[in-house]
């Protein structure tokens, strides 16, 4: 079966100094990979870079089968791949949420009718349609994550790349959107800092350390523990 992504020999440098060098990736379809590691390590240049955004140094990179060199190859493969930029505030960019969510879809091809029900449905999927109306750069934090994602739902991707995707979202919203990634058919790429969200959904996980990527073993176990718990009382 076709591989969705396949990196080979990636390199990537800025300002004379190098940040990823030989980085070889095989990601098929169903996987749910975490790309692990400490801050500045790489995570977010990989994402870029994958998608064309940031200019590869030496290597091959080839997505849905396709080798990709230019960005003529690149945007036309771009729609197919959901990606979550790590500040919200990259992503939002229409006056209102419903707006924003459909603009995707608008962008897309589809008429301002079915542009919207998809934008509703895409809404819904994550607990939020009660957003739909508000001042998109008015929203918390955590509420900016949500309708993100919700605008990448909307345009039905083959796959997602999400860098941070939990950050500022709180337990019952991160349930929300956990269940939505779990529900999501499509193969994916996690970047989170967060073990609890990276054990629960990702299939493999691999580390950016030092330019390289490398396989890391996922944490998933169960022990009893101390916890420290704030109580809100009355
Ligand atoms: N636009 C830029 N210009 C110059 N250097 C940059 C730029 N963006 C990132 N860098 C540098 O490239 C390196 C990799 O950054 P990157 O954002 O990919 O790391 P990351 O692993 O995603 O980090 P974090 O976990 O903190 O998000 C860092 O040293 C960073 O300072």
């Amino acid at each position: 079966m076709t591989k969705l992504i396949e990196l080979s020999g990636l390199s990537v440098g800025r300002k004379g100094r190098s940040v990823l060098s030989d980085v070889h990736l095989d990601l098929a379809q169903g996987e749910r990979l975490a790309l692990i590691g400490p801050n500045g390590a790489g995570k977010t240049t990989l994402l870029r870079t994958i998608l064309g955004l940031e200019a590869s140094g030496g290597g091959s990179i080839r997505l849905f089968g396709e080798e990709c060199r230019t960005e003529r190859h690149f945007a036309r493969l771009r729609p197919r791949i959901g990606f979550l930029f790590q500040d919200s505030d990259d992503q939002l960019f229409c006056p209102t949420v419903i707006e924003d969510v459909s603009f995707g879809p608008l962008n897309l091809g589809h008429g301002p009718a079915a542009a919207r029900s998809m934008a509703e449905a895409a809404l819904a999927r994550l607990g939020i349609a009660d957003l739909a109306d508000r001042i998109s750069h008015r929203l918390s934090g955590g509420e900016k994550r949500l309708v993100c994602l919700a605008g990448l739902f909307a345009m039905e991707p083959d796959m997602l790349m999400l860098d941070e995707p939990t950050n500022g979202v709180d337990a019952v919203n991160g349930e929300r959107l956990r269940k939505a990634l779990r529900d999501f058919p499509g193969a994916m790429i996690l970047v989170s800092h967060d073990a609890d969200f990276v054990a629960d959904l990702a299939t493999r996980a691999m580390v950016v350390r030092d330019g390289r990527l490398l396989p890391a073993e996922i944490h998933d176990h169960a022990h009893t523990h101390r916890h420290r718990h704030i109580h809100v009382g009355s």
